[in-house]
């Protein structure tokens, strides 16, 4: 375990849904997490980082309050204390894919509910009450928002009227025969700081560093290197075929007549690429992952 430091960072880890994907993007960009069953202050390999798990929900507010210098959460959550905080970043990940979360309105399948207006005098129940009252606010629309502990969807049409949850790759939506009426919000994680913190030089110079070391880990994310060598005289025909090699690193190989060429590609096309590369005349084609691109 490394030594403990003078001076410390204390970042809050979402705890919840964004744990898992949260931990391995910190460990791509560098960072090991140790989280024990039970421990809610990790350990980890950079002793100046001092961590906490928070509950999403609460990330932003202990970051407003001054008690925790920075730490990761979902706008969704953040939007509220957004005046009071600085956004570092947005992070582009989720739970299960790379695509953002939606908080949304949702109705059984049969409902008459058809537009939002149509909630008038109606109730809802959400864990996002904050989110679903602004937006009612916003369209002048009078309803009754409820609280919910979690498991939202069973409560239509029985208990409540219509939900506002969130939504990701749409699977709870359709096993519960559900039916989105609006979108409310659209959500990424992102990197917080208290602005207190930022404006510590020590601690703005950390946060920085692991803002770059975070954002070079997602931009590595489904990419991969690729490194072939290849007759000098097959190059053109080599670019012309493959536009998704982009920018390639050509150079010049010991034998005469022969070039070595690197580039970085989404990995979803290496499997049409490489047999092509082969056909093209390519040889020792290597594969290779990445686990950070710096702009
Ligand atoms: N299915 C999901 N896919 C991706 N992100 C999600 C999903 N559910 C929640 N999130 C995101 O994770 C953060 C926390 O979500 P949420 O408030 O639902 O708490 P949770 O961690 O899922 O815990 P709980 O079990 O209480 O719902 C939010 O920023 C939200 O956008
Ligand atoms: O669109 P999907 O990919 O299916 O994701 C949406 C589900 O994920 C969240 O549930 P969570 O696991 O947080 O449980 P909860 O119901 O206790 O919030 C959300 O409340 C939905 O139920
Ligand atoms: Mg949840």
């Amino acid at each position: 375990m490394p030594e403990s430091s003078e001076q410390t960072l204390k970042l809050a880890i979402p705890k919840g849904s964004l744990e898992g994907p949260t931990l391995d993007l910190l460990a791509k960009a560098g960072y090991e997490v140790y989280v024990s069953s039970r421990g809610l202050r990790p350990a980890s390999n950079d002793p100046e980082l001092d961590l906490y798990l928070i509950r999403a929900q609460e990330v932003a507010r202990y970051i407003d309050q001054g008690f925790i210098d920075c730490g990761i959460t979902g706008y969704d959550w953040a939007s509220e204390f957004e005046d009071n905080l600085v956004d570092l970043t947005e992070l582009p990940y989720s739970r299960a894919t790379p695509r953002p979360t939606h908080w949304v309105l949702v109705v059984p399948e049969d409902s008459p509910i058809r537009k939002p207006e149509d909630l008038q005098g109606k109730r809802i129940a959400t864990e996002g009450v904050a989110i679903t009252e602004r937006y009612l606010k916003a369209k002048g629309i009078d309803a009754e928002v409820e609280f919910s502990w979690g498991a939202t969807e069973v409560k239509v049409p029985d208990l409540v009227d219509a939900i506002v949850d969130v939504t990701e790759t749409g699977s709870s939506i359709k096993a519960n025969k559900l039916r989105i009426v609006d979108t409310l919000l659209t959500s990424f994680p992102h990197f917080y700081a208290s602005k207190g913190a930022f404006e510590d030089p020590w601690k703005r110079q950390k946060m920085e560093r692991l803002t770059l070391l975070l954002k070079a880990a997602l931009e590595a994310r489904d990419k991969v290197g690729l490194k072939m060598n290849l007759p000098a005289d097959k190059l053109s025909a080599l670019l012309e075929k493959l536009p998704a090699m982009r920018r390639p690193t050509i150079s010049q190989l010991s034998e005469e007549g022969w070039v070595a060429v690197e580039t970085v590609i989404d990995e979803k096309v290496v499997r049409d690429i490489i047999p092509t590369l082969k056909e093209i005349g390519a040889e020792g084609i290597i594969e290779y992952p990445l686990n950070k691109i710096v702009p």
